[in-house]
């Protein structure tokens, strides 16, 4: 019988309090109940027994006591029952201070000690953030999580750990204490959220995978050494809380069998989770600072762990909250929209969107001139297929993140392999390694040839450059600023680099060849040299996510026409040249807004009045035009150049929605909308003449009210300008587009491809073109190479 009791109480030590006491109070009766039916109780022994009993004061421990008559003779089971009740009690005040210390935020004496465990923790997990950037377990202690407290507490009950101050010498062992400890606290205050949920379970179920194994002597003597590892692997922080909880709960086995029903995918949504709470612990710890830079946080990018930056203070009080408060919805949303834009290559549905939740992205800009700006960008609902998506990142922290080379979306891609083979093969790639085939087309800072990668069947186009003549012209920050943009990306509609080299004074890159042209000759192929309506939509679809993903990269395109719009071989689209585009440091705040459903802006045109969050427009002085623009631009530029670009007021993200008005417009109608007779006329028609629609072709009053959203001459009322994409993607001109499967979407249907290799321009033999060279000339603005 003991044993029987021994065991129930094994479990019930992995159970909550509440069902620790049931399944006590069940044994004890039944206990009592044996025991009783034969025998009476003496007087002494119901002394001892009132007395043993006073300390349980609850109905149902009474009730026990009363119905449970006692014989002297079977003293050995009193002792029993003496000994479950002294356990009670002293679980029931085990539990009682676990809700103590989770009490954290209640103005109370107890508030001092959970702060002072808070303050542990954060300066713990600071030290490990600043110190290796993954750092990341017991931030899940901050995430506004569930409060479904059975499921948390039945799986990971823990004795209170003793909590040491960090020390000199014994800071690791007793940091990793006291974030346990948190842990801990935190699954008992969570919020009731499916998601939330779903992670806490993810969580219990990880950290109960470690518990199969008990810790070993030599383990626990190198507590100090594994916690170093722990700083560079959330995982392994888990797996040592595991073993922390194996300390106490005997049931290993047991547990071992949940762990087994643990998916990958799962434990990769709650290492993104763990990683999203360093902002919130970081935010919580900075306190009094509202300074948007001062208060910046460093995070970590989940594709490789550099550094990231939040410095908003909405972050901050929406964290501050989230930590504070069960049922904070903010934080659930801000854990929800961390998440979700910290995710990567993660496996995307349409799912209903939480209209609430927006990101706003301060912007700052990094040109010459130093000036700043302000804008507002969406990243909620932006999905166009599994490739990663980036929260905002600071300049620093995109050149950190992408300088992993580590492209998800590209992962499957042999053209991929077939590069990092040729590295491999000769040390370094360089021209010599290529077959130019063919020029594709000449830009105003290269000329970019087809190109096959000697010994593979993989295709690329290659843009090359001349170093001198981009510095005789002053064209090499362009050249840069497509170069840097390009090895960020990492999109379905963006250009992919597989490869970057000087040869001989010509810098060159290797990018994704489409083989499908650009949309300008595609539109003339149309009948009526205008696309049909799905088409268009289809393709300023797949624009709007690509310009989406740029915003949010902190990268204003601004050079948006059908001419960069390439198809590829599948169809899809990609956006090309990155030479005028502008980079700025992005800084995600998370915003709700006040829009009551039905009530959006972004289903109606005109004026869009901005609410109460948003901040002012984004303006870049008009003195960083002459660094942005260089005053040589093409008539096709000049057209698609916004009101304020024109006017000289200072321009910001609101720009790519125009020329993203101007670029349907022109699809749909096959010219552009302020067209004039000459430059000059154009200029001034975009500043100053109303938007016209002709009448043919028909075209769905849904476009037409779209365009009119979208080219509005006021940067500050154009549609996109408050919320970014989300606001255009919620447009009716949209309606029943499936934005995170468009990239499995059937495309409009093409023409015939280009034929390549082959064509009046092909150079080369296939043996390789070892003793060919590009030779370089000047044409106006222009250079020209040419093979011989
Ligand atoms: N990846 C590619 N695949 C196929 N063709 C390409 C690719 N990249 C560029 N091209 C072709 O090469 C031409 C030149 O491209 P590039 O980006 O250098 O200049 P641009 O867009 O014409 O001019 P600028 O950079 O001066 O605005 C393009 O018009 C396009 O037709």
């Amino acid at each position: 019988m003991e044993a029987t009791h021994s065991g129930r109480y094994g479990k019930a030590v992995l159970g909550n309090d509440v069902e620790q006491r049931e399944y006590l109070e069940y044994d004890m009766d039944k206990l009592f109940q044996s025991i009783s039916v034969t025998r009476l109780m003496t007087s002494s022994f119901r002394n001892l027994e009132t007395s043993a009993s006073a300390g349980p004061s609850s109905p149902s421990m009474r009730m026990a006591t009363r119905t449970t008559p006692q014989s002297p003779r079977v003293f050995g089971s009193l002792s029993l029952k003496q000994a479950l009740r002294d356990r009670c009690v002293s679980r029931a005040s085990e539990m009682a201070a676990l809700k103590r210390l989770s009490n954290s935020t209640a103005a109370s004496p107890r508030v001092s000690e959970a702060d002072r465990i808070k303050s542990l923790y954060n300066q713990v997990s600071n030290n490990r953030s600043v110190d290796k950037g993954k750092g990341s377990l017991v931030q899940t202690s901050l995430m506004p999580v569930n409060s479904d407290k059975a499921s948390t507490s039945r799986s990971v009950p823990q004795p209170p750990i003793p909590i040491h101050e960090p020390s000199q010498a014994g800071t690791s062992l007793g940091s990793r204490r006291v974030r346990d400890q948190v842990l801990e606290i935190e699954l008992d205050e969570n919020v009731a959220s499916p998601s939330a949920l779903a992670f806490v379970e993810d969580d219990v179920k990880e950290v109960d995978k470690h518990v199969t194994s008990p810790p070993s002597d030599s383990s626990k003597r190198d507590d100090a050494r594994e916690l170093e590892k722990k700083i560079l692997s959330p995982t392994l922080d888990l797996e040592k809380k595991g073993k922390l909880n194996n300390n106490t709960a005997t049931s290993g086995t047991e547990k071992s069998r949940t762990v087994c029903k643990v998916t990958p995918k799962k434990k990769i949504l709650l290492k993104k989770k763990l990683k999203i709470g360093i902002v919130s612990v970081a935010k919580k710890d900075e306190e009094a600072d509202v300074s948007l830079d001062s208060s910046a946080t460093k995070l970590l990018c989940q594709r490789c762990h550099c550094s990231l930056k939040s410095t908003s203070i909405d972050n901050h009080e929406i964290c501050a909250e989230s930590t504070s408060s069960m049922s904070n919805s903010i934080g659930k949303e801000a854990h929800q929209v961390a998440s979700e834009n910290s995710s990567t290559s993660c496996n995307v549905s349409q799912r209903s969107e939480a209209e609430i939740v927006v990101m706003r992205q301060n912007v700052s800009s990094r040109n010459d001139s130093g000036n700043k700006f302000d804008f507002s960008l969406s990243s909620k609902d932006s999905l166009g297929g599994d490739y990663s998506r980036s929260t905002s990142m600071s300049e620093e922290s995109n050149l950190t993140r992408f300088s992993c080379g580590n492209k998800p979306h590209m992962s499957m891609d042999v053209r991929w392999e077939a590069v990092k083979h040729a590295k491999l093969q000769y040390g370094s790639l360089g021209l010599r390694h290529f077959n130019l085939l063919k020029k594709l087309g000449c830009g105003d800072i290269g000329t970019v040839y087809l190109a096959e990668l000697i010994g593979t069947n993989c295709l690329f186009a290659i843009k090359v450059m001349d170093n001198e003549f981009l510095a005789r012209r002053k064209k090499s920050p362009r050249a840069q600023a497509e170069r840097d943009i390009l090895k960020m990306l990492d999109h379905p509609f963006l250009p992919t680099l597989y490869a970057q080299f000087t040869s001989d004074h010509l810098s060159c890159l290797v990018m994704e060849y489409c083989p499908g042209g650009d949309l300008h000759v595609l539109r003339q192929k149309q009948l009526g040299r205008c696309f049909p309506e799905p088409a268009a939509r289809f393709y300023v679809a797949e624009i709007l996510l690509a310009l989406e993903y740029l915003h949010m990269l902190g990268v204003i395109y601004r050079d948006l026409k059908p001419e960069n719009i390439l198809v590829r071989e599948d169809g899809h689209i990609m956006l090309t040249d990155f030479d005028l585009s502008l980079r700025c440091a992005v800084n995600p705040t998370l915003l709700r807004s006040t829009s009551p459903p039905g009530n959006d802006p972004a289903r109606t045109s005109g004026p869009y009045n901005t609410s109460s969050c948003i901040q002012p427009f984004c303006l870049i002085e008009p003195s960083c035009q002459a660094s942005c623009f260089s005053p040589r631009l093409s008539s096709n530029q000049q057209q698609n150049l916004a009101p304020e670009i024109i006017r000289g007021e200072g321009h910001g993200a609101a720009v790519d929605w125009w020329t993203f008005g101007v670029l349907l417009y022109e699809l749909l109608y096959g010219k552009t909308p302020f067209k004039g007779h000459n430059n000059d006329e154009t200029l001034a028609n975009v500043v100053l003449q109303s938007l016209k629609f002709p009448d043919s072709p028909l075209v769905s009053f849904q476009a037409k009210d779209l365009i009119r959203g979208l080219l509005v001459k006021e940067p500050e009322n154009r549609l996109g300008s408050e919320k970014g994409s989300a606001e255009i993607k919620r447009h009716p001109f949209f309606d029943g587009l499936n934005w995170a499967l468009i990239r499995c979407a059937i495309p409009p249907e093409l023409p015939d491809f280009y034929e390549f290799g082959g064509g009046q321009e092909a150079a080369g033999s296939p043996e390789g073109n070892d003793n060919r060279y590009l030779k370089c000339k000047a044409i106006g603005d222009h250079l020209e190479f040419e093979l011989f």
